[in-house]
């Protein structure tokens, strides 16, 4: 890894180019719905949406079968948006199974995640997912979570909600969502 990668300005361009990226995919994920396109960015928070760079660091485990590297979970962000380096590790729970995401050079991973279930009212799924560790090799991979701001109001879009298709979801700020998937309260 350069350097340079934690610098300040790579991060503040890393961040404009998500920006663009986590756009384009709301404008997606709205016409997916048959809305609209700037209606999921809009009740996001529109310019106010965060962006959350976290590090895992996997160390080599001499015993990958007994451990995890990261417990399955959905992400409680709108999107995340994750790098690995090439040691492989990510997995995606569909079919009763576990599948490996497949390591692709220069590839955005992304990942939808619970704020866009509850806006859709259940139409997109957030993916459940772990990280398994390596017998020899370091793992790193660098996950961007995009969320509303902490006090946006999120829940299921009223255009999708109607007496045949009721909200599935509560209504709530994101920081209480949070504080209740932090401390794994009964949302
Ligand atoms: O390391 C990974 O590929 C996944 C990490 C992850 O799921 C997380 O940090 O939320
Ligand atoms: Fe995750």
């Amino acid at each position: 890894m350069s350097s340079s990668f934690l610098s300040r300005e790579a991060n503040e361009e890393y961040a404009q180019c998500l920006r663009e990226v986590v756009d384009k995919l709301l404008v997606l994920l709205s016409l997916g719905l048959g809305l609209e396109g700037n209606v999921m960015r809009e009740a996001f928070g529109r310019d106010d949406l965060e962006y959350l760079l976290k590090i895992n660091y996997y160390p080599p485990c001499p015993r990958p079968d007994l451990a995890l590297g990261v417990a399955p979970h959905t992400d409680m962000s709108a999107l995340t948006i994750l790098v690995p380096n090439e040691v492989p590790g990510l997995q995606v729970f569909k079919d009763d199974h576990w599948f490996d995401a497949k390591y692709i050079p220069n590839a955005l991973i992304i990942h939808i995640g619970d704020q866009v279930e509850t806006l859709s009212n259940g139409k997109y799924k957030s993916v459940y997912h772990r990280a398994i560790v390596n017998k020899d090799r370091v793992r790193i991979s660098w996950p961007v979570f995009c969320s509303p701001p902490p006090d946006m109001v999120v829940g299921p879009l009223p255009q999708l909600v109607n007496e045949e298709n009721p909200a599935k979801y509560k209504t709530k700020k994101y920081k209480d969502y949070e504080y209740c998937k932090l401390n794994k309260l009964p949302q």
